[in-house]
Parts: structure tokens; C-alpha cells; sequence
């Protein structure tokens, strides 16, 4: 998706100039002569980088108060000065009030396509690196091998390159944000803003001025959500909590690709891929008033089921792994290994906090390791919860010391077989390979213990 920058300079010659330079390269131009039609450019979309000459002739506000301008209202806002011969003091002022840097007139395509492509990717990092310190420990990548995450990752690939919207569905935890930040980064949208709105976590009186942006006597006062992810993708967490009021305006935007901020009164043109998210199930929320049926329908062109951790235990190994490798990575130490003891103990579990929890167990283990750096993790390092699973599965004292030999080492045997076969997710020539026993002897062993085959496939 191509960038938009506003040039702005009172020679009508240099703006066609830099905007044929530029969009050779592959960016969008908009151009302005003076500063009314400048900053009204920019109340209209916010650019991805504003081109901005010193002198404007016959302009109300110079370069300089244009800069103050627009760094009031939105300080991010990357701002690249144009400046002439005898004018070099006042480029250098304009770096110490906010401009990224500036251009020296007449000048070079390269120099110019070079100190945009700067200016615009150090914005793209700044972005980036804001939204990981944000929200450290998202990984940009889904990792797991089961054949669930396979079909997650195959669709993502599949749609990256179309703007189709997507509806991703799971549980609390489970990477319904990383794989939709995994299919931005895909897209050809890459190179521009992935904004999260995270319906749970915004109060509705606020909701629309921040996703919106708001106005006041037709000027800009604050840049919404919406208007940030132009070019890029808007990624709507927990849709389902979100306004029904506002579910009607989001509608209007998916149908019109524009919208008014508060207070505002004209239409504001953006070109954003939506991608949402929910851990609940929309059609309770329809059928109890709470989700408008038309935005589902909208939203939802393509599925993307996640399943939790349970339904794929063949993940936790892989997940475990990448968090130790990166633990180490960042601690400078060697990466620990897991005794087959704990990973079965981890792969038993029911992890109701699915990934996030598994991420959070491991971080707490090695970063609070009572004996500093850890080389081995071993099962009684494990909480208490997962070793011993659900109370009900545990094997009680009584079991085993108030019955006769036989009966308790049934019991034993029992508890150990529906262990792991639901660590292996119900996969039975897994489990006999792993035990070490034929598959055939393993399905006798298991009528002969009353398990049914079905009931002890994750659930028993
Ligand atoms: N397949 C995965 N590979 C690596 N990390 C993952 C994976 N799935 C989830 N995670 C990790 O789990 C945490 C939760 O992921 P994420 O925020 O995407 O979940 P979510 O489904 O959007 O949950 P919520 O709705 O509660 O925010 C993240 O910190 C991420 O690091």
C-alpha cells in the first residue's frame, strides 16, 4: 500500500516536480500552495510524511508556523523541510522545533528519495517499536506445528495478499492477535500501521473520539485510531464488546470507506483492511441484541477458527522451545532444556489462560529461578497445579494404599494411560510409541481398563 505525502511549496513547478519524483517510487502525493489549503490537506487525512517549504509565498502562516501547527496538533507526525540557498539557519531551526530534517534546494531525486524513504521508515520503526514495548512479548510469528496452527497459518498466507476482512475466533489467549499481526505483516499493507482497537479496554464515552478522532470548528483536535491505520490494517479486538452505536457508524465505514470525526462535518477518506477478533460467540450476541447481524456478515468474509491449547498439545513443545530460546536470547544465557518429565507434565495441562499462560509460566520460571540461571527444567520446578492436573484426575493416597496390589496398580496404570493420551491430544499410536508398546496391545490394554478411547481424548 502506497504511503501519502503532502507536499507542500508555492511553486506549482516544485510540487509537480517532487510529486512525479515520488510517485515513481511508489508513494501517493497530495500537494498544497499555501498553508490554508495545507493544513486543510491534513485535517482531511492525516499524511504519512508532509514535505514542507520555508518560504510560501502569498501563504497566511509561513513554513515554520505550519511545522508548530501541525506538531500541536499531532507530534508524531513525520515533517521533512524544504529549504533554499540563504535559508540553511532557519532549516536548522525548524529540526530543533520537530522537523525530521531538510532539503536543501535545488536538489537530487536521490538525495530526495533517500531522505524520504528515511523519514518514512523511521516513522514505520518508531511505530513498530512503540507497539512491541506496548505490548512486549507479542510475537510476530505463530509458532506450533499441529495440524490446527498449520490451517491457521495456510489461510493467513492464502488472504494476506487480498483485503479481504477477517473474523478470528478463540478463546482469551490463544494468538487471535498475533496471527492478524502475522497477516498485516504479510500483506502488501506491511509497510504501514497495524492499529489495535481494543474494544474491552476503551470506556464507550470515549470510544468514538478515539477511534474517530475528534474536530472542533472544522479543525483537527485528535487523530482517531481509524485514520492512523490509513493504507495499513485496523485490528478490532474483542468486536463483540464494542457500542452498539458505534457498531452502526463502523458499518457505515466498511460500506463508504469514510467517516466524520466528533464534532466534525465532513467525510474523512481512508483506505483500511479490517481484521477482527472475538472470544465470544457472535450469534448469542445477535440473537441477544448485542451485535448488529449486517456489521457480522461484514466482517466476517473469512473465518479463522483458533482452537485452545487443549484441542492441540502437539504445540506446547515448539511454544515452550521458542520462549526459552528467546528468554535466553535476551538474557544472554544458554537456553535451558526441558526433562521429558516436565514436558509431559506441561503437556497434560489444561491451560485454561491457553498461550499466554504458557508464555507467562515459562518467563516466571527462568527469570525466577530461586538459584539463578537455570540448565534444566525439571518437573518439580512446575507449579503445583500443573503437576498435579485437575483434582479430580490426581491419584489420591487412598487409591492406591487402601486396595490390594492388583487393584491399585490398575489404578495406577489407569491414570497414567488417560495422562498420556491426552498429552498426545487422543493419538493413539503416538502414545504406544512414546510408552513403548505395540499400538494393538495399547487399544486391549485400554478396554481392559474401561477407558473409553473417545473420553480420554483431551477431556478425560
Ligand atoms: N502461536 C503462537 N506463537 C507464539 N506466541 C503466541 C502464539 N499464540 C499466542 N502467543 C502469545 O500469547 C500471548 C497472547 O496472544 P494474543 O494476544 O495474540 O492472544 P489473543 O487470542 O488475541 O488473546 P486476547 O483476546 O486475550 O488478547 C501473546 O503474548 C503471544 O506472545
Amino acid at each position: 500500500m502506497a504511503l501519502d505525502v503532502l507536499i507542500v511549496d508555492d511553486e506549482k513547478d516544485i510540487r509537480e516536480l517532487v510529486a512525479g519524483v515520488l510517485e515513481d517510487e511508489g508513494y501517493t502525493c497530495r500537494t498544497a500552495g499555501d498553508s490554508d489549503s495545507a493544513l486543510q490537506a491534513i485535517d482531511e487525512r492525516r499524511p504519512a510524511l508532509l514535505l514542507l517549504d520555508v518560504w510560501l509565498k502569498g501563504s497566511k502562516l509561513d513554513g515554520l508556523e505550519i511545522l508548530d501547527a501541525v506538531k500541536e496538533r499531532d507530534p508524531e507526525l513525520p515533517v521533512l523541510i524544504f529549504s533554499g540557498h540563504g535559508n540553511i539557519d532557519t532549516a536548522v531551526s525548524a529540526v530543533s522545533r520537530g522537523a525530521m530534517d531538510f532539503i536543501e534546494k535545488p536538489f537530487e531525486a536521490e538525495r530526495l528519495i533517500h531522505l524520504v524513504a528515511r523519514a518514512t521508515e523511521t516513522d514505520r520503526l518508531r511505530r513498530e517499536n512503540a507497539q512491541l514495548r506496548q505490548r512486549i512479548g507479542v510475537a510476530e510469528e505463530l509458532h506450533g506445528n499441529s495440524s490446527a496452527i498449520n490451517s491457521v497459518r495456510a489461510t493467513l498466507k492464502k488472504v494476506a495478499t487480498t483485503g479481504s476482512r477477517l473474523l478470528i475466533t478463540g478463546p482469551a489467549g490463544v494468538g487471535k492477535e498475533v496471527a492478524g499481526r502475522l497477516l498485516h505483516s504479510w500483506s502488501p499493507r506491511a509497510d504501514a500501521p497495524f492499529i489495535t482497537v481494543s474494544s474491552a479496554r476503551m470506556t464507550p464515552d470515549r470510544f468514538e473520539e478515539q477511534l474517530f478522532g475528534q474536530e472542533q470548528n472544522g479543525k483537527l483536535v485528535q487523530t482517531g485510531l481509524l485514520e492512523r491505520a490509513h493504507g495499513g490494517t485496523l485490528f478490532l479486538d474483542e468486536v463483540a464488546d464494542m457500542p452498539v452505536s458505534t457498531q452502526a457508524k463502523i458499518l457505515r465505514v466498511l460500506t463508504e470507506q469514510s467517516f466524520m470525526r466528533v464534532g466534525g462535518d465532513r467525510q474523512i477518506k481512508v483506505d483500511v483492511r479490517f481484521v477482527s477478533a472475538t472470544s465470544k460467540e457472535l450469534q448469542t450476541e445477535i440473537s441477544e441484541g448485542r451485535f448488529r447481524e449486517d456489521l457480522f456478515y461484514r466482517l466476517n468474509v473469512v473465518p479463522v477458527a483458533i482452537p485452545p491449547l487443549t484441542e492441540r498439545r502437539d504445540d506446547i513443545p515448539p511454544l515452550v522451545e521458542h520462549y526459552l530460546t528467546r528468554l535466553a536470547v535476551e538474557h544472554g544465557m544458554t537456553s535451558p532444556v526441558v526433562s521429558s518429565e516436565a514436558m509431559a507434565a506441561l503437556q497434560s495441562y489444561d491451560w485454561p489462560g491457553n498461550v499466554r499462560q504458557l508464555r507467562n509460566l515459562v518467563e516466571r520460571m527462568v527469570i525466577l529461578a530461586p538459584h539463578g540461571e537455570v540448565s534444566q527444567i525439571e518437573i518439580d520446578m512446575l507449579p503445583t497445579e500443573i503437576v498435579q492436573g485437575d483434582s479430580d484426575q490426581g491419584l489420591g493416597v487412598s487409591t492406591l494404599t487402601g486396595v490390594p496390589l492388583r487393584e491399585a496398580r490398575e489404578n495406577f496404570e489407569r491414570e497414567y494411560l488417560k495422562v498420556q493420551i491426552r498429552r498426545f491430544s487422543g493419538n493413539i499410536s503416538k502414545t504406544a510409541t512414546f510408552i513403548g508398546m505395540e499400538r494393538s496391545a495399547l487399544h486391549r490394554k485400554l478396554k481392559l481398563l474401561g477407558l473409553n478411547e473417545r473420553k480420554t481424548d483431551g477431556q478425560a
